[in-house]
């Protein structure tokens, strides 16, 4: 596993000028199909209007495919330390379920997201799954030990749902608490206008392949 995973740190060795080209040209389409699966979600058009969109959908479709690429997206990086995991399900440019927009870093080492959580994201009626809060949780906690210096997989995640997590605007954020050797223990919330609606403490280990290249993890700077 281990070296399946390096594989998938890759240095492509696009310059910025073609990154940035890259961004502006998936990042709307990522938008696009975001929007298309809310609406999935919540048109009413009939089934005639349904089938003629269908059909856009396909053409779509075709001309996307003719020149893809296949297998997950993994993590790319250029000279100038550029890294984009775009893939990431959490927070990838080009992963249209990915809730997380930007992350924002304080210099006491908080990090945190206001993110906006749509009806695609429902569990209870009205309000967010659980497992999605999970999910950002996971990777803010696993951000806030990468950018303190302290990169590694999540080994335990112990999540606490305080009170319903209603859909909308929703605050998450987390912070270092200590290090234990390879253990980074990091604590953090997900909070409504209201307070605290779930926290969690994980605890991200640095496997031992990570601790041999760590200057390289926790050099690179957030991904885009
Ligand atoms: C470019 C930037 C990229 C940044 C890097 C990527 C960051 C990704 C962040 C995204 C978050 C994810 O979703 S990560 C995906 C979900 N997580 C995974 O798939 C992880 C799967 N599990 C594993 O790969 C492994 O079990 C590890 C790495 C977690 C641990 O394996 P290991 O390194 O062999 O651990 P081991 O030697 O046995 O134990 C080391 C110490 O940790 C303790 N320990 C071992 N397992 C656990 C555990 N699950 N929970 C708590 N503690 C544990 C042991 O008691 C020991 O403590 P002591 O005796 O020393 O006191």
């Amino acid at each position: 596993m281990t070296d399946s995973m390096l594989e998938l740190y890759v240095h492509d060795g696009l310059s910025d000028e073609e990154i940035d080209r890259q961004k502006a040209t998936y990042g709307p389409l990522t938008k696009d199909v975001r929007e298309l699966i809310q609406l999935a979600l919540q048109t009413r058009a009939d089934a005639d209007d349904v089938a003629r969109a269908r059909e856009h959908l396909a053409a779509a479709r075709e001309i996307l495919g003719c020149d893809r690429e296949d297998g997950p997206y993994g993590t790319r990086f250029n000279d100038s330390g550029r890294f984009r995991n775009w893939g990431n399900a959490a927070i990838g440019l080009r992963n249209a379920i990915a809730p997380i927009g930007e992350l924002h870093e304080d210099a006491d080492g908080r990090v945190w997201a206001d993110i906006h959580l749509g009806p695609i994201y429902e569990g209870p009626a009205g309000h967010v799954h659980g497992g999605v809060s999970a999910l950002l949780l996971d990777q803010i906690l696993g951000d806030a030990a990468r950018l303190s210096g302290h990169p590694g997989m999540t080994g335990t995640l112990t999540v606490r749902y305080r009170k319903r997590t209603p859909l909308g605007a929703v605050h998450v954020e987390a912070k270092l608490d200590r290090v234990e050797g390879r253990k980074a223990f990091v604590v953090g919330h997900v909070a409504d206008a209201e307070g605290i609606c779930v926290e969690a403490e994980g605890i991200f280990i640095a496997p031992v392949w990570m601790v041999e290249q760590r200057d390289s993890f926790a050099e690179t700077p957030r991904p885009e």
